[in-house]
């Protein structure tokens, strides 16, 4: 992974695309465990709390190995770049190296229920601007997989960033995304940088309307609930 021009696109824009990372099958059999109840903790329908249409639902420990995985194993480059922002920022604190560590101190803060997560969007759903912040920790970045095929399992439901800049007008960026595709981006404000030095922009995703099919995701975000 080219974590070089993953970090200066994350500099830039607030996101970077990695691309395929699940294979096909990998993503297929994500997506089918949807149904398993077992798998998961609780279970979001969208609309009763107006965040949109559609659903979720929240893994429960020990989550899947494959997911456990890519938290662990993405967590350390990602802790890498959220340590440059923090320094950009003038903040003090640190992430630690590793996600067991970083986990300890969210556990230890009372965050202790996990909060990665599939949805699930059919015809007509979409997902309303958000941040997921789940307690005071916030670990800075997060990362989304497309699990379905574009064009052939559904039709639009595109990615969608905004950020908004200090007594500037909002910017929006659409994340363009195969199967097996992962976007890295920022849950609530990242710096960017000025004439008269680095300032905080804060950002919300969310997804466009799903005009045909299924389209399901898989949420990897390195902090745990309250
Ligand atoms: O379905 C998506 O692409 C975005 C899901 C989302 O809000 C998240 O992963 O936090
Ligand atoms: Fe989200």
């Amino acid at each position: 992974m080219d974590w070089d021009r993953i970090g200066a696109e994350l500099d830039a824009f607030g996101c970077a695309v990695i691309p395929g990372l699940l294979d096909a099958a990998a993503c297929a059999q994500l997506a089918a465990s949807y149904a398993q109840a077992e798998l998961f903790r609780s279970r979001i329908v969208m609309e009763r709390f107006n965040f949109g249409s559609g659903e979720y639902q929240y893994f429960a420990y020990p989550l899947p190995a494959p997911v456990a995985a890519l938290r662990t194993s993405l967590y350390a480059p990602l802790a890498r770049i959220a340590n440059r922002w923090q320094a950009v920022l003038g903040e003090a604190a640190r992430y630690p190296a590793t996600h067991a560590d970083y986990l300890a101190s969210c556990h230890a803060a009372g965050q202790t229920r996990p909060t990665p997560l599939l949805l699930q969007y059919g015809a007509g759903d979409y997902n309303c601007l958000h941040q997921d912040l789940y307690g005071e920790l916030v670990f800075p970045l997060q990362v989304a997989v497309l699990l379905s095929r574009p064009g052939v399992d559904f039709s639009g439901g595109e990615l969608v960033l905004t950020e908004q800049r200090p007594r500037m007008q909002s910017r929006a960026e659409v994340v363009p995304l195969g199967q097996g595709d992962a976007v890295v981006f920022a849950v609530s404000q990242r710096p960017v940088n000025g004439s008269r030095g680095p300032y905080r922009v804060n950002m919300r995703h969310g997804v466009s309307r799903v005009r045909s099919g299924t389209r399901h995701t898989l949420g990897i975000i390195f902090h745990d609930a309250a």
